[in-house]
């Protein structure tokens, strides 16, 4: 089509815009003559909502700069008879009450853009609007149908997926802080899944960039308008506050207003004051609790308490028998109802009983509520429900449980193992004000809330939960109460997960959530923000994390500049990341482009090369080098930036896997150029050196056969010599000792190697250290667990009196929570060795650092 061709196409586009704008100017105008007409001078509150006024008058969406109109369709059949409508952001009408646009959202047109040759339906072709405001500047069709020589109307052939150019062009924008609305380019299968109208749970799975945030604020609207529910009736989760101001203006843009919107954190009421040890958040945040919950608020219930007593009241003698009173708690214990309801019941029948009692003996006919109420006061009464049913908040029940041991026990009774139970035990506070609440407590606190009073902090009948990977079964517990009908959208990506608990799989918390209409899973598999250079470079760590979940396609075209891994001195890495942030920021000229440094899991790292931006940007030119965020890794979830640099990335790595995933979100965060900067190799999973030595040998170290007999002791001290000398011939072994003893030489401590039973012996400000070196493969619980004894046994052979034990291992396990548990149950610590250095809870007391 030629230059002159298209431009008649878009005058046509422009006449008819132009009749869209001058409709709403009518609108307009007749909403204020309504206005005067009817309510005089009074402020103009309540007419939006005027029975006479159809239901979009003066309701226009605050589109800023926004285009109205996005989209032309044309249809090859219209009961109607109109064959061309005009979609855009909000419904328009003209003078006869005609629609002249028709909102995005509404049934037709989504019907409409669903369209394509595959399932065209009436519609022939989809012509997309490239508007600034009122004014047509582009277009591009799509062709749904053709009509062929023999008047035959045929689907268009699918041509080879040409990235939308419109959507290239959106994308390649700067980022400005503030997320924006996707209506105008929203694909396919994004908007399809905006408009599932299924009942029940809906999970969204999507790699980094894939429209998840942005199909998910979509769909609140979509829900909205097409009436499944009120602003009220619905609430948006998101992960942190930050993330919260960044989606702020992404609903009011769309027209849904009064949306409450909430990150996760400040969902349960209270003040975090603490962190348990992991061993604990695991426990705490496992959704058995609910289970020793539940046993605890039961357990305050004491029938064994029951015994026969009587007392005075008004001249009469009243007797509580042991049997009934048992009866009557049982029946109450029965009953439907919190636990407060049912001590109420409870309270009631024992009076009734009593009442009973008191009018036979004093011939008293009218025992009427003042009587009632007299009597539950009289002390011996009450301080018989205190004792067989005491009143409780879920405080003081939950630090009773945590610390007292009886009580726990007989909670946990087959439900917690024994070590989980020591996990969570844990001494109360001088006061209940003082108790050093967790995340995972705030939680607890409040199943036990519900329990006891029956009531819900929240209720709600759909939930919009973004990053759900990182809920926690209790978490998840919690919100399926808030929303009993199960209806909710769950936004997710489990290779990001960097929550206490890892998943595989959705089900888990799929199957917690769910509600009685079940659920349903769906995968978004493009991404739009990332370059594809950048996200084949993090592809590398996605598969190591999450080998089950699909890694998006990029739909940016390859751009030579898009990445740059530069290897740093160390003594140089905080300047060179100034020093690149800043040239970032300055790159593009008068685009004002965003520029984030994520920063691994190291205060101190962070705080320098915060200070240093900090400096250097108060000493620019104004606007010039100014909008560099520092942040931690970890708070950067869910956001994005135009040019990103990723510091050290081996720091991420020692954490732990968790450490892994928080650099596969901080790689994943850039819409034009990820710089990575390095002084220590890169992780492996990032295509670093594998130290191959140090590969893990299978089951080397067997322990001694079953059926093996020893006729004493020193027999025994003999095998386990032999033993140590047998591992010691691997050079993995060797090779693991010696980088050991040079990192303790580096500390300044003198170790002694291969004595009679442990590898290394050596004497620090702690005491005695042994140190057994395993090359085993030690990545499980019960492979940990089988390992642990073995120092147990040196310390026994060795008779000497040893202070601290520790276990030497190749690489990390992966079971991370097992570490804490083995060195409660053995007392027995664990080190390993990372690419770079030692790591591991005892890291530091091992190595005398
Ligand atoms: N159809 C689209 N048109 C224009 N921009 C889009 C479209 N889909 C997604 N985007 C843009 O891509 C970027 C990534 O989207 P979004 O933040 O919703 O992805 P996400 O899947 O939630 O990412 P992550 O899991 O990494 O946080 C955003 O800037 C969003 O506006």
């Amino acid at each position: 089509m030629s230059t002159v061709e298209r431009n008649m196409v878009i005058a046509g586009e422009q006449l008819a815009v132009d009749h869209i704008y001058d409709c709403v100017t009518q609108d307009r105008k007749a909403v204020e003559s309504f206005r005067l007409s009817n309510l005089g001078d009074c402020p103009d509150a309540g007419l939006v909502s005027h029975p006479d006024l159809p239901k979009e008058y003066g309701r226009r969406e605050d589109l800023g700069h926004q285009p109205l109109v996005i989209e032309r369709i044309d249809l090859i059949e219209d009961p109607d008879d109109r064959l061309t409508w005009y979609i855009g952001r909000g419904t328009v009408r003209d003078r006869q009450g005609d629609l002249a646009l028709v909102k995005w959202t509404s049934k037709l047109a989504t019907a409409w853009r669903l369209a394509g040759p595959d399932n065209p339906g009436d519609v022939r072709r989809r012509r997309q609007l490239r508007c600034e405001g009122p004014k047509v500047l582009d277009y591009s069709d799509t062709e749904i149908q053709v009509i062929t020589d023999k008047g035959e109307t045929v689907p268009a052939p699918i041509l080879d997926e040409e990235p939308d150019p419109f959507l290239l062009a959106d994308l390649d924008l700067a980022r400005d802080g503030v997320m924006r609305d996707i209506v105008e380019t929203i694909q396919r299968h994004q908007l399809r899944l905006v408009a599932d109208d299924r009942k029940g749970l809906l999970v969204i799975q999507g790699g980094p960039g894939t429209g998840k945030t942005a199909v998910g604020l979509h769909r609140v609207t979509w829900l909205l308008d097409n009436e499944h529910f009120t602003a009220d009736q619905v609430l948006v989760i998101g992960p942190h506050k930050a993330f919260l101001q960044y989606v702020r203006d992404v609903l009011p843009r769309l027209g849904s207003r009064g949306v409450a919107t909430v990150d996760v954190a400040a969902l349960w009421p209270g003040d975090v004051r603490a962190t348990d040890p992991i061993t604990a958040r695991l426990v705490k945040s496992d959704e058995r609790m609910a289970k020793v919950l539940h046993n605890a608020v039961e357990n305050l219930i004491r029938e064994d308490l029951a015994i026969d007593e009587g007392f005075n009241f008004r001249g009469a003698r009243l007797d509580m028998d042991k049997a009934e009173l048992v009866r009557l708690m049982e029946a109450a214990r029965e009953a439907r109802g919190s636990y407060l309801v049912r001590r109420r019941r409870f309270i009631d029948t024992t009076i009734d009983w009593l009442m009973t009692q008191y009018a036979e003996l004093t011939r008293v006919k009218n025992t009427d509520g003042r009587l009632r109420t007299q009597l539950e006061k009289v002390s011996a009464v009450s301080s018989l429900f205190n004792r067989l049913w005491p009143s409780a908040s879920a405080e003081q029940v939950f630090r009773h449980l945590l610390a007292d041991r009886d009580s726990l026990k007989a909670a946990a009774f087959g439900v917690l193992t024994l070590d989980e139970q020591d996990a969570l035990a844990r001494p109360q506070a001088r006061r209940l004000s003082d108790e050093p609440w967790s995340a995972e407590d705030l939680v607890c606190l409040e199943e036990l809330r519900w329990l006891l009073t029956g009531e819900n902090e929240r209720r709600y009948q759909h939930l919009i939960i973004d990053e759900a990977q990182d809920l926690t079964p209790m978490q998840a517990k919690s919100l399926a109460r808030w929303c009993p009908s199960g209806s909710m959208t769950v936004l997710g990506d489990l290779a990001q997960t960097t929550g206490v608990r890892q998943y595989d799989v959705w089900e888990r918390l799929a199957d917690i959530m769910t509600g009685p209409e079940g659920w349903h899973i769906a995968e978004l598999g493009v991404g739009y923000r990332v370059p594809t250079d950048v996200m084949k470079f993090a592809a590398m760590l996605g598969t190591k994390i999450s080998p089950s979940t699909s890694i998006p396609a990029s739909v940016r075209p390859p751009s030579a500049d898009a990445l740059e891994v530069a290897s740093v001195s160390k003594q140089r890495i905080v300047a060179e990341t100034v020093s690149r942030a800043q040239r970032l920021a300055m790159k593009d000229g008068d685009q004002a482009r965003s520029v984030a440094v994520l920063t691994p899991p190291s205060d101190e790292l962070h705080s320098e090369i915060a200070d240093r931006i900090a400096a250097a940007q108060e000493s620019a030119l104004p606007g010039i080098g100014q909008q560099i965020t520092v942040m931690p890794a970890h708070t950067a979830k869910g956001l994005e930036f135009d040019h990103v640099v990723v510091v050290e990335p081996h720091l991420f790595a020692e954490q732990n896997s968790a450490g892994l995933r928080q650099l596969y979100v901080a790689l994943t965060r850039c819409t034009q150029s990820l710089t990575v900067l390095h002084s220590s190799p890169l992780p492996a999973e990032l295509g670093g050196p594998v130290k191959a030595p140090l590969a893990v040998e299978k089951a080397q170290v067997a322990p001694p056969p079953a059926g093996e007999r020893f006729a004493d002791g020193d027999e025994f001290r003999v095998s386990l010599k032999e033993r140590a000398g047998t591992d010691r011939k691997q050079a993995a072994h060797a090779q693991l000792k010696h980088m050991l003893a040079a990192e303790l030489y580096g500390n300044e401590r003198v170790p002694q190697l291969d004595t009679d039973f442990a590898d290394i012996v050596c004497e620090g400000a702690d005491g005695l250290g042994f140190y057994v070196i395993s090359t085993q493969d030690a990545d499980t619980y019960a492979e940990l667990r089988a390992l642990a004894p073995r120092l147990l046994e040196v310390e026994w052979a060795s008779a000497q009196e040893i202070d601290r034990l520790f276990l030497v291992l190749p690489k990390e396990p992966q079971d991370l929570w097992a570490v804490d548990v083995i060195k409660r149950l053995f007392d027995v610590q664990i080190i390993w060795r990372t690419e770079t250095g030692w790591a591991g809870p005892s890291a530091d007391a091992a190595l005398g650092r």
